[in-house]
């Protein structure tokens, strides 16, 4: 691991520094690890983002006015492939059902003692709460770190029925949620949210597929019953005295097709842009903050951006967050799209289902693993 001390040699134009990896691994992806990797120069560079993260307004395009859905796939195409991130405005999801959220957060976290937390801990399905310390970003290309991520989280998946095919016969990923006891209304408020934001998610999928020059209709059959994860998290306050390398969450890229997060009042997150310059992403009242992911970037052979970002809770106060990370159906095998690909070129990647890359990342990034994977981890 090596972080620049502030000033330092040619770290003083806030460009990264170029670091190894010691040991070389291969990636899911085939790839050897032990390429260039850019380890972010630490104190924090202050940048306004703005500039640099577009703002696109969903209201024409969601009230239907003719022309809107071409005009927001190019100004998506241009945001994803040259960003990673985008904000929206005029999304259509109540403030009240986020704020409410929020607040399921912060009860979920600060009300249940932690016995009561670890009795619903995450399992092999990647649904249950984590403790702090329990995550640590091993995939990451990004960075060499590999402290525990200083940020306990609560995951919920599509509330399945318990007679469901799919959760009679243990399909991986596809179990119940691990509700927590006596919360009353917290459940209800996660899956009201959770099927706002998975609605908004899949009226922009047509935008998606118009941004990648195909038919609006191309993503509709993979999106009928898209994977979703909604994330419940809670950074504490970084001790004064803490270690430069210690994140709430280390930098990392998102898994999958696109993330939401809703406009958070406590700061701490950074991406990292496509120069190599890390900036803070500003506050942008109302707005979702999107960005896209891993398997959409191997979809789109490389053509989208899956963008590093990471957590750190300088704010002096405790942070919240309520991520909500949205994938296509659980089999549907996500094959090199035709417009991404030159003619005589061939895909990057062979094609794969979200069981195939979720299984992979799954046994990267967790500090402890289920010993048995019938059965929740203890
Ligand atoms: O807390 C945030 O603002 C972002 C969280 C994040 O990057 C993640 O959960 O993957
Ligand atoms: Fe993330």
């Amino acid at each position: 691991m090596s972080f620049d001390t502030p000033g330092a040699g040619a770290n003083n134009d806030h460009r990264p520094t170029i670091t190894h990896r010691r040991n070389a691994q291969r990636d899911f992806e085939g790839n050897t690890m032990n390429e260039p990797v850019y380890a972010p120069s630490l104190p924090e560079i202050r940048v306004d983002a703005k500039e640099e993260i577009p703002v696109l307004d969903l209201g024409p395009y969601l009230a239907g006015e003719p022309g809107a859905l071409d005009r927001l796939a190019e100004e998506l195409r241009h945001a994803l492939e040259n960003v990673g991130f985008y904000f929206v405005m005029n999304h259509g999801i109540d403030q009240a059902l986020i704020d409410g959220t929020f607040a399921a957060a912060r009860r979920f976290f600060d009300e249940l003692p932690l016995e009561r937390k670890m009795a619903r801990r995450f399992n092999q399905h990647n649904v249950g709460y984590e403790p702090i310390g329990g995550s640590v970003t091993r995939h990451s290309k990004i960075n060499e770190n590999n402290k525990p991520n200083q940020v306990e989280s609560y995951f919920i998946k599509r509330d399945l029925p318990a007679e469901h095919p799919d959760v009679v016969a243990g399909v991986r990923f596809r179990a119940q949620n691990q509700w927590p006891e006596d919360l009353p209304g917290f459940r209800e408020q996660c899956v009201a949210y959770a099927a706002a934001v998975e609605r908004l998610g899949k009226s922009l999928v047509p935008v998606y597929a118009r941004s990648l020059g195909l038919p609006a209709d191309y993503f509709d059959k993979a999106f009928e019953e898209p994977m979703f994860t909604l994330r419940l998290s809670h950074y504490p306050q970084r001790p004064p005295q803490q270690e430069e390398d210690v994140f709430g969450i280390a930098p990392h890229t998102d898994t999958g097709f696109m993330t939401f997060l809703p406009f958070n009042e406590v700061a701490g997150l950074s991406i990292r842009l496509p120069t190599g310059r890390w900036v803070d992403v500003p506050g942008l009242p109302g707005s979702y903050l999107i960005n896209s992911g891993d398997m959409l970037r191997r979809w789109t052979n490389d053509r989208f951006l899956s963008t590093p970002h990471r957590v750190i809770n300088r704010s002096g106060r405790e942070r919240y967050a309520i991520p909500f990370f949205m994938d296509c159906d659980i089999r549907w095998r996500m094959e090199c799209l035709p417009t991404c690909l030159e003619p005589g070129q061939t895909p990057k990647y062979p094609p794969i289902t979200y069981t195939e890359y979720m299984s992979w990342y799954r046994a990267q990034n967790y500090a402890a693993p289920p010993t048995d994977e019938a059965s929740p981890a203890a």
